[in-house]
Parts: structure tokens; sequence; C-alpha cells
């Protein structure tokens, strides 16, 4: 998708915000105008204050001059807007793309309304043809690994479960200093299961499945933008 589409996403949703509003700061490209948008707002005079899902994106804020604030001190959110790498249209997310979901999905859940911004591509009629994000514990790595494969057999699902490298070809690491296997599953049938079953095997930390968070979305295609959901 350009960039002129992922910007004309970002800046309807920044239009949705005013004066004292708390946001939750997504991560991604997408995302990042959004974060560029309300930067420059916030030099015009808008007064909000925002808490990152990443450390690229803290850094993004603070260059822009957006007052930040984290969950401890600001627990409940107004609004967060954030990227997605799939959604159908229930609105299930498969997130996790830039290995940022385990703060993404803090950070939506403390949200009153989350608001997806993506590329009309990621709309899918069934999730699971991105892989599956999960962030795991190094510790155990192996047994974490093993533990998956065979919930993924007991669910009649098949696929491939990869390390995430890091362009040195190290293991990728994500801010809380985990690691990410990333599920190549094709489809996925049954979203609520695998979620909450996923949850229940030690070392998983999080997974990138996102169910009964995003609130609407806005979606930038080549014939306008499509909104889903409440706005
Ligand atoms: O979940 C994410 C990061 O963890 C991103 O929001 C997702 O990967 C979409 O990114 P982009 O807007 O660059 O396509």
């Amino acid at each position: 998708m350009s960039d002129n589409l992922k910007r004309a996403a970002a800046e309807r949703a920044a239009s949705l915000v005013s004066d004292g509003m708390r946001l939750g700061l997504g991560t991604g490209s997408t995302a990042a105008h959004f974060v560029a948008a309300i930067g420059e707002r916030v030099r015009g005079g808008l007064k909000v204050v925002g808490v990152p899902t990443s450390e690229a994106t803290r850094a993004q804020a603070e260059r822009e001059g957006i007052p930040l604030s984290t969950l401890d001190e600001t627990p409940e959110l107004d609004l967060t807007v954030d990227g997605a790498d799939e959604l159908d249209d229930e609105l299930r997310l498969i997130k996790g793309g830039g290995g940022a979901h385990l703060r993404e999905k803090i950070v939506a859940s403390a949200s009153r309304r989350m608001i997806v911004i993506a590329d009309g591509s990621k709309r899918v009629a069934k999730l699971g043809r991105f892989p599956l994000p999960i962030e795991v514990a190094p510790f155990g790595l192996k047994v974490t690994e093993i533990a998956i494969s065979k919930l993924f057999s007991s669910l009649d699902l098949s696929g491939d479960l990869r390390l995430r490298q890091s362009a040195d070809g190290a293991p990728f690491i994500t801010d809380g200093g985990h690691f990410i296997l990333d599920a190549h599953l094709g489809r996925i049938e049954k979203p609520n299961v695998l979620a909450s079953t996923l949850n229940y095997i030690p070392g998983v930390v999080e997974h990138g499945l996102f169910l009964g968070l995003a609130t609407g979305a806005i979606l930038a295609t080549d014939q306008g933008l499509v909104e889903l959901g409440q706005i």
C-alpha cells in the first residue's frame, strides 16, 4: 500500500482526537503516520497525553513533542489507534508483525475504544494467512515449542513454528526481552479456542490474536477509506 493511503487512514483517525484525550499510540508504519499527525496537532495546541506501545513509538512520540505517560500513571485510556497485520469482519485481528503485540494488547485492553488503521488488503474472510506471532520466554524455548505444536495438533491445525530472527540472524528480541515464534497456520478456524488455549501454555507470554478489543477500523483502499464498526 502506498504511504499516502496509510497517511489518509491515520489522518482520519487523528481527526477523532480532541483536547483532553488519553491516547494509546500504536506501533508500525501505519501507526507512525498517526503519531506524526498527532504530533503536528500538539504543536498546534492540542492537549493530549499518549501511552506508547513500543520503545520505537516512544522515541517517535518524544521527537514529535507529544506529552507521554505510562499505564501506571494513566491506567484508563480514551482511544488507542494501532495498525494490524490482518483483520476480519468481526474486527478480530492478528497483530505482532512488528513484535510489539504484548504492549499493544495491554494498552488496547486499557482503552475504551481501539481503532485499527490499515491497508484494505489486510481485511480477510478468515484469519491465519499472516503467521501468528507468539511471544515466548527464552527460558525453556524447546519445551514451549513442543507444547504449542501439541496444542496445534489437538486443534487440527498444521503449520510450521519459526523462531523470528533479526537481520543479523540472531533471535529477534522484543521490548520485553522475549523471543517470538511465528506460527504459519494458513487458516485459523476457531480463533477464540486457539487464543484461550495458547494462554494456558507456560512459557507463552502473549500471542497476536486480538479478539473483542478493536471497536472500529479505518481501511485505506484505492477507492477511498472504508470504515468498519464504531468510529
Ligand atoms: O502489530 C503491529 C506491530 O506489532 C503492527 O501494528 C502491524 O504489524 C502492522 O504494521 P504496519 O502498519 O507497518 O503494516
